[in-house]
């Protein structure tokens, strides 16, 4: 297998091609934390491929993710590219390992990436179950999927047409700067205020490094955050992880819906 990352994205793509017949995809859809549902909405599952038979993929090492690629038919004709194996930053395989589907995704074709994640909400307003637009990130994590001289502007990095797009199909959603920590620890209510203070609204630990990547191959990034939980020290009482599930289970059908209507756009 190439060490080239782009190399390795061509084949992981040409894989993609071969197994599902499809000559290109054009919609990325990464499913993070609490999204699993949005797939079976967006339309007809055509295939569905083990991600760890995919060249440069590895089998997920976090529960609940579905640990599979599969291609989807929307009725409109477009062709999704679901990506429910994401690598986190915080498993230590390099950055190269976590942008590996979003490179994948622009080798097979993908104009657009769609990032869903389930995170922490620093506003006491986003009660957990709330899906907030990402209108900016601010990356904590020291490191970058770039690498040499490769000065890439960030300006508008979250498309502000798909957010008004995802406005018109619920114009009650609000949006958020998203701050990527590496993890895998959560925050401490000190650095919860730090990230306030700097002017993060959401916490989490993937995304950043993603867009970073979508941005370098020249794609449209939409991001769209689940508040699961209220993030360290914001909530009165430490929140139990059943009820973190459970808000994120109760929230699947409102956010799948609404996945599905803005992919529909
Ligand atoms: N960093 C960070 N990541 C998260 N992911 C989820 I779900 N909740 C959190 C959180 O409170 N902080």
């Amino acid at each position: 297998m190439t060490d080239d990352p782009f190399d390795l994205a061509a084949e992981a793509a040409a894989f993609i091609a071969a197994q599902t017949r499809a000559a290109g995809h054009d919609v990325a859809l990464v499913l993070g934390s609490g999204w699993g549902g949005a797939a079976g909405l967006i339309g007809e599952t055509t295939h569905s491929l083990p991600a760890a038979e995919v060249p440069g993929f590895t089998a997920p090492a976090v529960a609940g993710h579905a640990g599979t690629i599969r291609s989807v038919l929307a009725p409109d004709g477009k062709r999704v590219l679901v990506l429910g194996a994401r690598t986190h930053y915080y498993e230590g395989r390099g950055v190269r390992a976590v942008v590996h589907g979003v490179r994948t995704a622009a080798a097979a074709g993908c104009r657009t990436l769609v990032l869903t994640n389930g995170c922490g909400g620093l506003d006491p307003a986003w009660p957990a179950g709330t899906p907030v637009l990402i209108s900016d990130h601010i990356n904590l994590t020291a490191a970058s999927p770039l690498e040499g001289a490769t000065f890439v502007d960030l300006t508008d990095l979250y498309s502000a047409r798909i957010r008004a797009i995802a406005r018109e199909v619920d114009p009650s959603l609000d949006e958020g700067v998203y701050a990527q920590f590496a993890g895998p620890h959560y925050e401490t209510p000190a650095e919860v205020r730090y990230a306030r203070r700097i002017g993060a609204d959401l916490v989490g630990m993937s995304t950043a490094l993603e867009a970073i990547a979508a941005r370098h191959a020249g794609m449209e990034v939409f991001g769209i955050s689940l508040v699961t939980n209220l993030a360290a020290g914001i909530s009165p009482e430490p929140l139990s992880h059943e009820e973190v599930l459970a808000a994120g289970a109760a929230a699947g059908p409102r956010i799948s819906r609404l996945l599905a209507g803005i992919i529909a756009k």
